[in-house]
């Protein structure tokens, strides 16, 4: 099967000489259709910057990316743009929601900014957060959310388009346990219903939920094990993948 994300020899280097940096150096990547790669190492070693080049937030200074048959490093910042909104979906640890929007329009933002109608992505956003257990807190401000809920809200956000690739940055990072443990629950449930995601972090409960796990040391691979490996195909929640959540505290 064609391999969704690619990259090869990718680097990224900050500063010169002594104040030289390794963020990321001569990486190479594959990741196929339905897996769910997780990124760990400590801090400093390079996972985010890593992330950013698979996500087209960051240039390259040297290799390529390629999403679904198509090259990415080096697209001008509109068309990197354009992909960005279309074709993968971005969680972050510290939610970056818009403050002033509620629940609903911010997960309908990336849908309208993509060219849908206000009805169709008013549709998507309430059955998005409806699977994430917060159809009663669609019209909520961020700032009345809890964390979880807000990270539920950025998860909806990050689906509306439908992406091919989810990519996560530290998702539970700044979560208690048990809204940690809500955003581990959706990550599994994403990975049964056959969604191709990267997840960087630092939570072994994350991490053990990952089809493979990839350490990194010094912005290179160190160690790459494969975890709990599953028939191809294996759907696991069916058409209603999500319903898994349906035990969420809203
Ligand atoms: N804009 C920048 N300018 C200079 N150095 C940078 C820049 N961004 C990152 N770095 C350096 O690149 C290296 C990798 O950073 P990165 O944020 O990718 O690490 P990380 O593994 O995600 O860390 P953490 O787990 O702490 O988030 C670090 O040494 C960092 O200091």
């Amino acid at each position: 099967m064609e391999d969704i994300l690619w990259a090869r020899g990718l680097r990224r280097h900050y500063g010169t000489g002594r104040a030289l940096v390794r963020a990321v150096d001569d990486v190479d990547l594959a990741v196929a259709p339905g897996e769910t790669v997780g990124v760990v190492g400590a801090s400093g070693c390079g996972k985010s910057t890593l992330l950013h080049l698979l996500g087209g937030l960051d240039r390259p200074d040297a290799g390529e990316v390629w999403l679904g048959g198509r090259r990415v490093d080096g697209l001008s910042e509109t068309a990197a743009a354009r992909l960005r909104r279309r074709e993968i979906g971005f969680v972050f640890q510290s939610f970056h929601l818009v403050d002033e929007l509620s629940a609903a329009e911010n997960v309908e933002l990336p849908a309208l900014l993509a060219g849908e109608s206000r009805r169709a992505a008013r549709r998507r956003a309430a059955g998005l957060l409806e699977r994430m257990g917060l159809g009663g807190r669609a019209r909520h401000l961020p700032a009345e959310l809890s964390g979880g809920q807000r990270q539920r809200v950025a998860v909806a956000r990050a689906l509306v388009n439908d992406p091919r690739l989810l990519l996560a940055d530290e998702p539970t990072g700044n979560l208690d346990s048990a809204a940690a443990t809500d955003v581990l629950r959706l990550f599994a449930a994403l990975r049964a219903e056959g969604r191709t995601l990267v997840i960087v972090t630092h939570d072994s409960r994350v991490a053990g939920t990952a089809d493979r796990l990839i350490t990194m040391r010094d912005g290179a691979f160190a160690d790459e094990t494969v975890l709990g490996a599953r028939p191809p195909g294996a759907g696991g929640l069916g058409a209603g993948g999500l319903g898994a959540l349906s035990g969420l505290e809203a």
